[in-house]
């Protein structure tokens, strides 16, 4: 059995994720934590592995204490840059033997997304992204749009791509939406909505739309305990479930 324990286990993904564990025939909920508690439970109550769902400004002080203690952390709050991803790997050299996944999306079709829309940059001149969220979203973009654009700008620049043409000069402020490694990304919050993505490819005479969407947060779940069964055998740091998918 692996003992896991969710931070954030108040919210609407924490919840979820307990739900998951508790149901899980290889998996123990030994510890719900959120705000008020102490991490130490985590250790008291011998979780092996950590589930984070918490919000990105408490997220580094809970993986550097997982690391310290040597708990693997399967994460999926957002707010990852180069920057937190460099000091995680610092973190980690000094406990080699733990593992940490960096998941912008547990979603396995959300995952697929990405994966296609990478392999589709390099045959199209133009490229933006929407993505459109329930609106107690607290950060925007999300993090699967700025991984989508990171992946895509990573394809176009191996391509030799050039700039994506936009001949607008004249805007309002956020009226051409954010700009994340040259690829434009726009942000909806909606009553109703959950998680979606479109990713639109644009080259002379035809377009090509890649469109995911999670109706229910249970979509996310296969991808969580896919993570929490994968991560012990894995150390390090490793961005994006993929990585655990066996894609090739
Ligand atoms: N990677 C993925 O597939 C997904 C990632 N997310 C991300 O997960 C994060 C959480 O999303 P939601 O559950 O919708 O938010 P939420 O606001 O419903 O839940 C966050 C929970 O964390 C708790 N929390 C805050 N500080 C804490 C601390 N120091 N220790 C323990 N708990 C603490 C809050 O009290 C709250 O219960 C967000 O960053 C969101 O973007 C959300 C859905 C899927
Ligand atoms: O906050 C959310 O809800 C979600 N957050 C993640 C993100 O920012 O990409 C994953 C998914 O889109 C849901």
């Amino acid at each position: 059995m692996i003992k896991v324990g969710v931070l954030g286990a108040k919210g609407k993904m924490g919840a979820q994720t307990c739900l998951a564990v508790e149901e899980a025939d290889d998996c123990e909920l030994v510890a719900r934590l959120d705000q008020a508690d102490e991490l130490e439970e985590l250790t008291k109550a011998g979780a092996q592995v950590v589930v984070d769902f918490t919000r990105p400004e408490v997220v580094m002080d809970n993986l550097e204490w997982c690391i310290e203690q040597g708990i693997h952390a399967v994460v999926g709050t957002t707010g990852f840059d180069e920057s937190r991803l460099s000091t995680l790997r610092t973190w980690l050299e000094a406990s080699p033997s733990t593992g940490v996944l960096i998941a912008p999306n547990f979603s396995i079709g959300a995952v697929l997304m990405m994966q296609f829309a990478a392999k589709a940059a390099r045959y199209y001149e133009s490229v933006e992204i929407i993505e459109l969220h329930h609106p107690d979203k607290v950060d925007a973009p999300s993090g699967t749009a700025r991984r989508t654009a990171e992946l895509i700008a990573a394809a176009r620049a191996e391509a030799g791509s050039g700039p994506i043409p936009d001949a607008t000069t004249t805007s309002l402020d956020g009226a051409r939406g954010a700009d994340v490694e040259g690829i434009r990304v726009h942000g909806v919050r909606l009553r109703g909505l959950i998680a979606h993505q479109e990713v639109l490819f644009g080259d002379t005479g035809e377009t090509l739309t890649i469109r995911h969407d999670s109706m229910a947060r249970v979509s996310f779940m296969a991808g969580v305990l896919l993570g929490v069964r994968r991560i012990s055998g894995t150390p390090g740091l490793t961005v994006g479930l993929e990585h655990f998918m066996d894609l090739d």
